[in-house]
């Protein structure tokens, strides 16, 4: 795994767009795969200046997203797919067929799984991974207990991760309770994954991660599974490993 260490969200958040610009003009047909939560935020922000300040285009960029709330629709303010128009494709020239999301609102949702698994083999995998980490190491929405051998699957979500996604909802009891995730096979397929952390809620989480046991009770750990990772971490969240450094 590289290690970035970065002062902070902004040179964290500029730093990885340098690199998925890199990415995109080295194959301006590049699979990215994304992820929502408070992380990429900044990382959209400098990608939408990079489209409008320095040229970079994603006429032929094809995306496909980690995860989506079960039963919320495309069009409700708290989807991942709305949140995905909102923050990154409605300020860039993607063209919105080429970017992918699980259906949240699918009849079925063993079928819906099944779907998206084939798609994401069918055009992916992604050609860089973007990943950012829960507190208590889910990546995606796989948490504690999703085997390494998972792929796209419907996961009932835990209630921490429940309580710290309440944040974006006006009621907590409003945050669904199930979530369409890529599994953990499904992500390590990507031939090179960039995961962003930042502040000091992660700072235990980086501690163990970088602790370096693999284990299913803290899945961001099997990423120590795969050739080509980069971690970009800031000085908050490197916090505690910088502690033990001392
Ligand atoms: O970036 P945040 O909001 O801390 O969330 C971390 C992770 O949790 C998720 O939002 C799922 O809850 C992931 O998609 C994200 O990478």
């Amino acid at each position: 795994m590289k290690l970035i260490r970065v002062e902070n969200y902004e040179e964290m958040s500029s730093k990885a767009a340098e690199l998925v610009e890199q990415q995109i003009l080295g194959n301006d047909h590049s699979v990215l795969g994304l992820a929502t939560g408070s992380t990429p935020l900044g990382l959209y922000e400098n990608l939408i200046q990079g489209v409008k300040e320095r040229g970079i285009s994603y006429r032929n960029i094809h995306t496909v997203n980690l995860d989506e709330y079960r039963g919320l629709a495309g069009t409700h303010p708290n989807s991942y797919r709305y949140f995905m128009n909102k923050k990154l494709f409605g300020h860039i020239d993607i063209d919105l067929e080429n970017t992918h999301i699980p259906d949240g609102k699918a009849k079925s949702v063993e079928a819906e799984c099944e779907r998206y698994e084939a798609l994401i083999h069918e055009i992916g995998p992604p050609d860089l991974q973007i990943l950012g980490m829960g507190m208590n190491g889910h990546i995606g929405f796989n948490e504690p207990g999703t085997k390494e051998e998972s792929v796209t699957h419907c996961v009932s979500l835990d209630p921490s991760t429940r309580n710290s996604n309440a944040r974006f909802f006006s009621d907590r009891d409003e945050v669904p309770t199930h979530a369409i995730t890529m599994g953990i096979e499904s992500i390590l397929k990507s031939k090179q994954i960039l995961v962003l952390v930042s502040g000091k809620n992660k700072a235990q989480a980086v501690k163990r991660l970088l602790a370096g046991r693999v284990s299913e009770e803290f899945p961001a750990s099997f990423l120590w599974k795969h050739n080509r990772v980069t971690l970009i971490v800031d000085k908050e969240a490197y916090s505690l490993v910088a502690a033990n450094e001392e």
